[in-house]
């Protein structure tokens, strides 16, 4: 038997806005067909020199409306960039409502101990598509008892 997954049902089309007509060469695109991100590029005029330490907001000339609140965008390092080089995200991760229509702006932090400089166009970041749900809460007083309870960082030791 072949190791694949059935083919999930038809992808969401998400509108998106090129902000610079510079992007209709440099669309988001899934690399393989079982890429889970989109990566984005540094919407720049000239090299972004970063020192260590330093974080700047990059333009990515991108508007994604996403319009489905059980949708979510999210904003991932891309691991290559970040191991080698040391460049992550000032927010850690980026998360996308699904109602933003304003340009996706990446936070480019340089955790590392050179400087790294970032040319126009290179891919910073990935975008990642999830599902999101969202909750209604109900105030009680008390909790149904858990096999867990309040134990929490640690508490169930290790095996
Ligand atoms: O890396 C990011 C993170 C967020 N955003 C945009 C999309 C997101 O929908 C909006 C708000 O993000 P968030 O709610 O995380 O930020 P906030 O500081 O709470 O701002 P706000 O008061 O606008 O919600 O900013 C980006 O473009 N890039
Ligand atoms: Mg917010």
């Amino acid at each position: 038997m072949p190791d694949t997954a059935e083919r999930p049902s038809a992808k969401p089309r998400l509108a998106v806005k090129l902000l610079d007509p510079r992007l209709s060469d440099y669309l988001p695109h899934y690399a393989t067909e079982g890429s889970a991100g989109m990566d984005l590029r540094a919407l720049l005029d000239t090299p972004l020199t970063l020192a260590p330490g330093q974080c700047e907001l990059v333009r990515t000339g991108l508007a994604i409306h996403i319009g489905d609140p059980g949708l979510a965008g999210m904003i991932l390092p891309r691991s290559g960039l970040g191991h080698k080089h040391g460049i992550v995200l000032g927010n850690l991760v980026g998360l996308i409502d699904s109602d933003y229509q304003g340009e996706l702006m990446v936070s480019v932090w340089n955790r590392g101990s050179a400087p790294f400089v970032l040319e126009p166009f290179e891919r910073l970041a990935q975008y990642v598509l999830v599902p999101v749900v969202q909750a209604e809460l109900r105030v009680v007083d008390d909790f149904a008892a858990s096999a867990r309870g309040e134990g929490g960082f640690g508490s169930s030791g290790r095996h």
